[in-house]
């Protein structure tokens, strides 16, 4: 191991939207709302510390994400520390759409590239991207968590890639947060194997259609956020989000499921709207409107 005992890492992640609407598996955003994880190489053992967000469920052993994301690294880096020790300050919710695996999984694998003498070097950004994206099955929420702003993400043999783009900044991102959650495996499960090919092309058309929208020309986002591959497919695991996001496209908005939701995401155009989808929350929602995380994860300490 290339690293000493008295060298911690800090890393911070956001939070992360994706698909937008049509954009299934390729369009993500990031936001202003952070987890921040610290590493230390010990002598041996393993010690997890888990501060908010999950506190109560997720496990303090070998299959606690980030420590898998870190192995999995440290795999490809040749590296086998003797010990570890993790401190996770987690504010994503879990399993709520905004991308908590995935800023667990960039929190991992930035930590143990940190830890190693010459770890950017030997793992570079793309393999990061490649690396969290095989993790986590799709690079959707990883992008925008690694890059930040708004990323259009694809895979070319295998490996994941990732175009960034400065949102419009008239476009304000809006969160309706239910209080229940819903796993992403069950709402990939409810996905069809295959779709009629006037879905595909009416999707398409409004996946290309929302990045224009996303980057210059928000007036057309109501229409640019209309989806037919998955968000009506996934309504018996999340009945009360597909509601909500109909009510408020009825009157109006850009409402569409956060991710594999629960969460409701609008994209408003201008605080007036936002203002008013904060009044259309249902009771028991919180709702929020982050800022765009612009800078994507960052490494804290040490300072770099
Ligand atoms: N910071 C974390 N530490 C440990 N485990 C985590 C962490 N964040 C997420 N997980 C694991 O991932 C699960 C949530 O993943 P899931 O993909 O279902 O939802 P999500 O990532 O929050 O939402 P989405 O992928 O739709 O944006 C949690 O139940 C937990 O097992
Ligand atoms: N594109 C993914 C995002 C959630 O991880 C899905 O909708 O299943």
């Amino acid at each position: 191991m290339t690293v000493s005992a008295d060298a911690p890492v800090r890393v911070r992640v956001p939070a992360t939207s994706a698909n937008l609407g049509p954009g299934f598996d390729a369009l993500g955003l990031a936001l202003a709302l952070h987890d921040e994880v610290t590493a230390r190489v010990t002598e041996g053992g393993l010690d997890i510390q888990v501060d908010g967000e999950g506190g109560e469920q997720v496990a303090r052993d070998e299959t606690h994400l980030v420590l898998r994301a870190m192995r999995a690294a440290f795999a490809e880096l040749g590296e086998t520390p003797p010990g570890l020790a993790l401190q996770c300050r987690n504010r994503i919710p879990h399993g709520r759409g905004l991308g908590s695996s995935a800023a667990a999984i960039v929190a991992g694998i930035l930590l143990a590239r940190g830890l190693v003498r010459d770890g950017r070097l030997r793992l570079d950004d793309a393999a990061v991207l490649a690396l969290a994206s095989e993790f986590e099955g799709h690079p959707d929420n990883v992008a925008p968590c690694l890059l930040g702003g708004l990323t259009i993400a694809w895979t070319v043999d295998g490996a994941a890639r990732a175009v960034r783009r400065d949102l419009d900044p008239a476009v304000v991102p809006v969160v309706l947060v239910p209080p229940f959650t819903a796993s992403t495996e069950r709402a990939r499960g409810l996905l069809p194997p295959t779709v009629p090919h006037a879905d595909a092309a009416f999707t398409a058309g409004r996946a290309a259609l929302l990045v224009a929208a996303l980057t210059g020309t928000p007036q057309a986002l109501f229409d640019a956020t209309a989806d037919r591959l998955h968000q009506a497919y996934r309504e018996p695991a999340m009945p009360e989000a597909l509601r909500l996001v109909a009510d408020l496209r009825v009157l109006g908005h850009p409402a569409v499921v956060s991710g594999a939701g629960p969460t409701v995401l609008v994209l408003a155009r201008g605080e007036v709207e936002a203002e008013r989808v904060r009044g259309a929350a249902p009771i028991g929602w919180a709702v929020s409107a982050p800022a765009v995380d612009v800078a994507g994860a960052r490494i804290l300490d040490p300072p770099r």
